[in-house]
């Protein structure tokens, strides 16, 4: 789903010299090509061994205390494991794991203060998951309090957390919002009760919108909606029912995501009958659909696959060309430094990324023998960085601006032109290029991750993407 909604073209108007727009879009790629979703660039998948605590060391010793950092912490449990659910996290019903971990973070919090520059401050946290809401209130208070003190908030901080509707309540939201959440993300996936089943997901609309009632009431301003399409069973009518339902929450964004089917990476995933998966043009249909309801209710299209309200962050982060790409997908955050804590969580620093022991348990052993946990990792060339930019200019604004690059970058701005021309030749009238800019016309937005996959030096050989579309 990667275009402009409002300029979406279904069948039947979308004939182009006698082939469809799908079977144009189809015969370039759209459906057989694998590519990275380009949360980073280069891609985790990419990351080397060579790259460990060392560098994070080095990078963290390298911050400057005058510019505020962004923290994610990850909590990698959930009570419920959906099947369709390519995160990194476990199942667990008892608390002693989540309460072991909660000690093992703060452990690591220890091991990061020495050597973070005094003043240092924090402009934005994230807990994301997993299911940060599995912690009872006190835990909550406890690893909140003990990020700030080693991370001291700016006053107009951001603290934004992942909640599962049917996994929270009152005292855990009010904790929470205590401790200074004010941007809160909330699964829904999708309403309709067949698909719940086949993603083994139940969660029933009332639940849903008691949690959001909560959520408002605690002060929460900025309310994020996940939904995902291209689930088993889902049609046209039975996700028109779901953003119907979803509008009537009235969040401030939606991130709508294709579901990428990677049962060699999420094991849970053999569960999901491949046969309920809807066909690629239907998927296709599915995105254009729900993007023009959502169009039509108000909301701006953001990037691939967000909407969002027009007095949003977001929303303004993108009319002023200040969108931006990261591991939780489009941010209005333009923190240069993202530090990771906790099991599989990746640092970004302006050096390089460094990726914590994904596997919770060799996060731990390493936390506890008191070293720093960052297990793999890339340093950044200045080509990185080059690279790097424009893609994200792609994913963000569907607009290279190679002009901004040079003013950037200089002469070494030079080595993507042959890849402007080859994404010209392949990509035809569904692109436009001039000595200024490329841009992708509204027509081949669904192609954005193929294209900026053109800029990528860094192509793993031996790594299976989910689908481009
Ligand atoms: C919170 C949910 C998700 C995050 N990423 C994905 C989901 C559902 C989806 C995803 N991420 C990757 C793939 C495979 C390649 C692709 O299709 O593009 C998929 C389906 C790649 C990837 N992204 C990250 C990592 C570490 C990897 C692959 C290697 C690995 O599994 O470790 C970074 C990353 N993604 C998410 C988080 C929270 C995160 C790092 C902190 C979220
Ligand atoms: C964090 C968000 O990631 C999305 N998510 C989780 N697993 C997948 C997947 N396999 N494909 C697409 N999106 C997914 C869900 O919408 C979740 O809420
Ligand atoms: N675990 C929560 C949910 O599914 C948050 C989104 S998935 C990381 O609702
Ligand atoms: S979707 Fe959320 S609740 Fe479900 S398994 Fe994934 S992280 Fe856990």
């Amino acid at each position: 789903m990667q275009f402009d909604p409002a300029q979406s073209q279904r069948a039947p108007e979308r004939q182009k010299g006698g082939m469809t727009q799908i079977d144009r879009l189809a015969a370039l790629g759209l459906f057989d090509s694998r590519v990275p979703r380009y949360t980073s660039y280069p891609t985790a998948p990419v990351f080397s061994s060579a790259v460990g605590a060392a560098e994070q060391v080095g990078h963290l010793d390298a911050l400057d205390p005058a510019v505020p950092v962004s923290v994610y912490l990850h909590i990698p449990f959930c009570e419920r494991l959906c099947w369709f659910c390519a995160c990194r996290t476990q199942g667990t019903r008892r608390p002693e794991p989540v309460e072991s971990y909660v000690e093992t973070l703060e452990a690591e919090l220890k091991l990061v203060a020495p050597h973070l520059p005094a003043g240092l401050q924090m402009g934005r946290l994230h807990w994301g998951g997993g299911t940060p809401t599995i912690l009872p209130p006190a835990l909550i208070h406890r690893l909140a309090q003990a990020v700030k003190a080693v991370f001291p908030p700016t006053p107009d901080w951001e603290f934004s957390v992942e909640i599962d509707p049917t996994l929270v309540d009152r005292d855990k939201i009010a904790a929470l919002a205590e401790e200074g959440m004010n941007r809160a993300s909330i699964g829904i996936q999708d309403f309709n009760p067949e698909v719940q089943a086949a993603i083994g997901r139940e969660q029933p609309y009332e639940v849903t919108r008691a949690c959001v009632e909560d959520l408002r009431e605690a002060g929460i301003t900025s309310l994020n909606a996940d939904l995902v399409y291209g689930l088993p069973y889902q049609d046209a009518a039975r996700l028109k029912d779901t953003v119907e339902k979803v509008l009537s929450l009235a969040p401030d964004r939606i991130a709508l995501f294709g579901y990428a089917h990677v049962p060699w990476m999420a094991k849970r995933q053999e569960l999901i009958d491949e046969s309920a998966l809807p066909g690629d043009a239907e998927r296709y249909d599915l995105a254009c659909a729900a993007a023009d309801q959502f169009r039509a209710a108000g909301y701006e299209t953001i990037g691939i696959d967000h909407f969002a309200l027009p007095e949003d962050g977001l929303a303004k982060a993108a009319k002023s060309g200040h969108l931006r790409r990261n591991f939780q997908g489009y941010t209005d955050d333009r923190c240069p430094t993202l530090i990771g804590l906790g099991a599989s969580s990746i640092s970004r620093f302006a050096g390089g990324y460094v990726q914590n022991a994904a596997a919770t348990p060799a996060y731990v052993e390493r936390i506890e023998k008191g070293q720093l946990a960052g297990a793999r990792g890339h340093e950044m060339s200045e080509e990185d960085h080059l690279r790097g930019r424009a893609i994200e200019m792609i994913m963000c604004d569907f607009r290279l601006d190679r002009a901004a690059l040079e003013r950037e970058f200089g002469d070494l701005s030079r080595s993507i032109d042959p890849d402007l021309v080859a994404v010209q030749a392949r990509f035809g009238d569904l692109v436009t290029l001039d000595g200024k800019a490329l841009e992708i016309r509204p027509e081949g937005r669904a192609l954005t991750r193929l294209i900026a996959s053109h800029f990528d030096a860094h192509k793993p050989e031996g790594a299976r993407y989910s689908r481009a579309s």
